[in-house]
């Protein structure tokens, strides 16, 4: 499943906080958009999933207009893991997993025995089979995290939209969700804070700067010292790793004597 952003732009207000953004990702990418704080990534996300309404351009899945797609079928093609997830009732873990098969069935329609393999698998592969009987409420922010990934993967969509899918988990949980997320195969846009994390997962990378797209391509090529300097006003050491062959990034502290 491919997704074309052409020309998307969104304002709140007389505040353009989305310029003229393009994006391309092709089925089975794994694309991240990386950016300093207010640089607009969410806001994109936003426009493409539909929460909010661009002021120009389009997006297109698989050619298709997503602006004019109805809500239905748009859930069953892309799984979105968004940055606030207000739940206003308590449910079961298990319940709320569960929820990720509503696109699929008709309104009143009963669980079928293949639509709790599927939750019953989710809730493995983020390691909460064993909370599934506990109220969501009663969970700690990394776990609650782990459930609403769970509930995006029992979705069983082609593409996945995350915005910030690690955020609140501990390192173990947080490359367990990604190298789950990367074996599903599936086309992923994300939003990604580490910066480490996007040279890891990552087949291609946005850089989101003050509402542009400042730069774009591989980890390698986008993920420079200089970019980085330039884009988020840090000093860094910028190397391949030995090991995985992916960009690893060292901080420096800006009174470091060097
Ligand atoms: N309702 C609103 N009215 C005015 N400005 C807004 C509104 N919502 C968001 N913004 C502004 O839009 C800009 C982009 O916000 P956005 O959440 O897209 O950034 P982000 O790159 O995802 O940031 P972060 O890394 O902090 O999550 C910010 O400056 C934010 O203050």
């Amino acid at each position: 499943m491919k997704l074309i952003v052409e020309h998307l732009t969104f304002s709140h207000g007389t505040k353009k906080i989305v310029d003229d953004i393009s994006l391309h990702i092709k089925k089975g990418e794994f694309v991240g958009l990386i950016g300093p704080n207010g640089s607009g990534k969410s806001t994109i996300l936003k426009n493409i999933y539909r929460t909010l309404t661009p002021v120009s351009g389009q997006s297109l899945l698989d050619g298709e207009n997503l602006y004019q797609m109805s809500r239905r079928k748009t859930a069953k093609k892309i799984g979105v893991l968004g940055q606030e997830n207000h739940i206003s009732f308590d449910f079961k873990v298990e319940e709320m997993v569960a929820m990720g098969r509503s696109p699929h069935k008709g309104l009143f329609t009963i669980d079928t025995k293949e639509d709790r393999n599927i939750v019953y698998n989710a809730l493995k592969k983020t390691g909460i089979e064993n909370m599934a009987k506990i109220n969501y409420m009663n969970l700690s922010g990394g776990e609650k995290q782990r459930v609403l990934i769970a509930r995006v993967l029992a979705q069983e969509t082609d593409f996945l939209i995350l915005d910030e899918p690690t955020n609140h988990l501990d390192i173990n949980y947080q490359l367990q969700m990604f190298d789950s997320i990367r074996e599903l195969g599936v086309t992923v846009l994300a939003a990604i804070h580490d910066l480490n994390l996007a040279a890891l997962y990552c087949d291609r990378i946005y850089v989101i700067h003050k509402g542009q797209v400042y730069k774009a391509g591989k980890p390698k090529d986008i993920l420079t010292e200089e970019t980085l300097l330039e884009v988020f006003g840090i000093h860094t050491d910028v190397a391949i790793h030995p090991i995985t062959n992916k960009v690893a990034i060292t901080y420096l502290p800006r009174n470091l004597n060097r």
